[in-house]
């Protein structure tokens, strides 16, 4: 039986994974759950699956948290102390990291520290602070396993063999709800439109990221950082989902995945890892499907996608920034302060004004992090 601690438990990565956890019940036992303040949620989760610990970082909540769990003998926690202790469970023999942003960092980061295996999803914290989690990763001997669906399908071509035969990865994009929209319709395009994906159901913050196509700039990084910062690494826009990415080995040969669009696959691959489980899941019916298509994406109507190139060329502190300042220019979007045109504008302020240091340690990451959130928010002001 594989113990399982989520972060994230009450988004779109925690509730998937709950439901793969759910069919399995003989496999996988859930041991702790962390979110932020949805409390009907995580309470629901909690009389469900039964954890010993659960935690709200919404200290504000916890006390109405504990009054929906009385008498069931469940440990409540708060704030981020309780995420971490939800990270480092010592009864916990894998952490699924599915917080979204840099908020997902610490604990994740301090799950690796305390040895686990780690279900990534929560990409933003390889982008952030790729290296120190690679190296604390390797030191503690924790395997990370993809489960953002592009990292998971490489993982799966690789199927073992040394990344030094990867020739180079085809990372591959939907291309977002305006794939084909022009310069000028993209400066008219409202909230609703760009949180309707063509082909995944997700949370608020990835799906803008997947329309500005930030999501493939951020898995770009995530991409170099799991398979090897000198592995190229090519975006293919390939409007249907079906093919999760590609590697081509440097006998010229082509490895794919395929399926579905549905993240209970990669999740429960993670979750199985070396093992694979059976999904009672709709089939690929390729020729139903028709046709798939290919295209190569467009940096200009993009830039996000540039952006994201840059700052990790540049390292040090830029892709922690170019993160923070995505993190706000979305949320402001999503709030309709901004239209959606001025996110990779405001990224790009934020960064021209950025001093860059080097990154030794986690507090390195916080404190650019910090300082970034201060800068967009100002020039999100100033824009509004
Ligand atoms: N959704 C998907 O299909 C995919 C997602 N990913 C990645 O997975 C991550 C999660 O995405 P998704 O599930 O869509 O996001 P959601 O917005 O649906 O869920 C986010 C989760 O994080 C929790 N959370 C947010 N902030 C904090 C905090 N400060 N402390 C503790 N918990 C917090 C939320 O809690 P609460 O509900 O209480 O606010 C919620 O459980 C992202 O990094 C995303 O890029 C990657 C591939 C696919
Ligand atoms: C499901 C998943 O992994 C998302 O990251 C998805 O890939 C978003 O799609 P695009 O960013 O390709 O539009
Ligand atoms: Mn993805």
């Amino acid at each position: 039986m594989k113990k399982i601690s989520i972060l994230g438990s009450t988004g779109s990565i925690g509730v998937n994974t709950l439901d793969v956890i759910e069919r399995n019940p003989d496999r996988f036992q859930v041991v702790a759950l962390a979110a932020c303040s949805n409390v009907d949620v995580i309470a629901q989760q909690a009389r469900k699956f039964r954890p010993q610990v659960v935690s709200l970082f919404d200290t504000t909540k916890v006390d109405a948290l504990r009054e929906q769990l009385k008498g069931l003998g469940i440990e409540v926690l708060a704030g981020q102390e309780g995420s971490i202790q939800v990270a480092t469970l010592p009864q916990a023999d894998m952490v699924v990291s599915g917080m979204v942003g840099c908020a997902g960092l610490v604990p994740t980061f301090r799950a690796l520290k305390a040895g686990k295996a780690l279900a990534l999803a929560n990409k933003e914290t390889l982008v952030v602070a790729g290296k120190l989690m690679m190296e604390v990763a390797a030191k503690n001997g924790c395997p990370i396993i993809p489960v953002d669906s592009e990292h998971s399908a490489i993982f799966q071509a690789l199927n073992g063999e040394q990344s030094e035969r990867i020739k180079r990865i085809i990372l591959t994009a939907s291309g977002g709800p305006f794939r084909t929209f022009t310069s000028e319709q993209l400066e008219h395009v409202t909230r609703a439109q760009a949180l309707k994906h063509p082909n995944w159901d997700m949370g608020a913050k990835i799906t803008i990221d997947s329309a500005t196509m930030m999501n493939k700039g951020l898995e770009y990084i995530e991409a170099k950082w799991l398979f090897g910062l000198e592995t190229p690494v090519d975006i293919l826009v390939h409007a249907q989902s079906i093919i999760h990415s590609l590697i081509e080995f440097v006998d010229t040969s082509v490895m794919a995945q395929l399926g579905m669009p549905d993240m209970r696959v990669p999740i429960s691959y993670a979750l199985s890892y070396p093992d694979r489980i059976e999904c009672d899941l709709p089939s690929l019916n390729l020729a139903q499907m028709g046709t798939l298509t290919f295209e190569e994406p467009d940096f200009e109507r993009f830039p996000c996608l540039q952006l994201a190139h840059d700052a990790l060329d540049m390292g040090q502190t830029l892709p922690a920034v170019l993160n923070a300042a995505n993190e706000i220019a979305v949320q402001a979007f999503l709030d309709e302060l901004i239209p959606f045109k001025d996110i990779p504008e405001i990224i790009r302020m934020t960064l021209n004004h950025h001093t860059p240091s080097a990154v030794e340690e986690i507090e390195d990451v916080l404190e650019a992090d910090r300082w970034a959130r201060e800068e967009t928010r100002k020039l999100v002001t100033v824009a509004h």
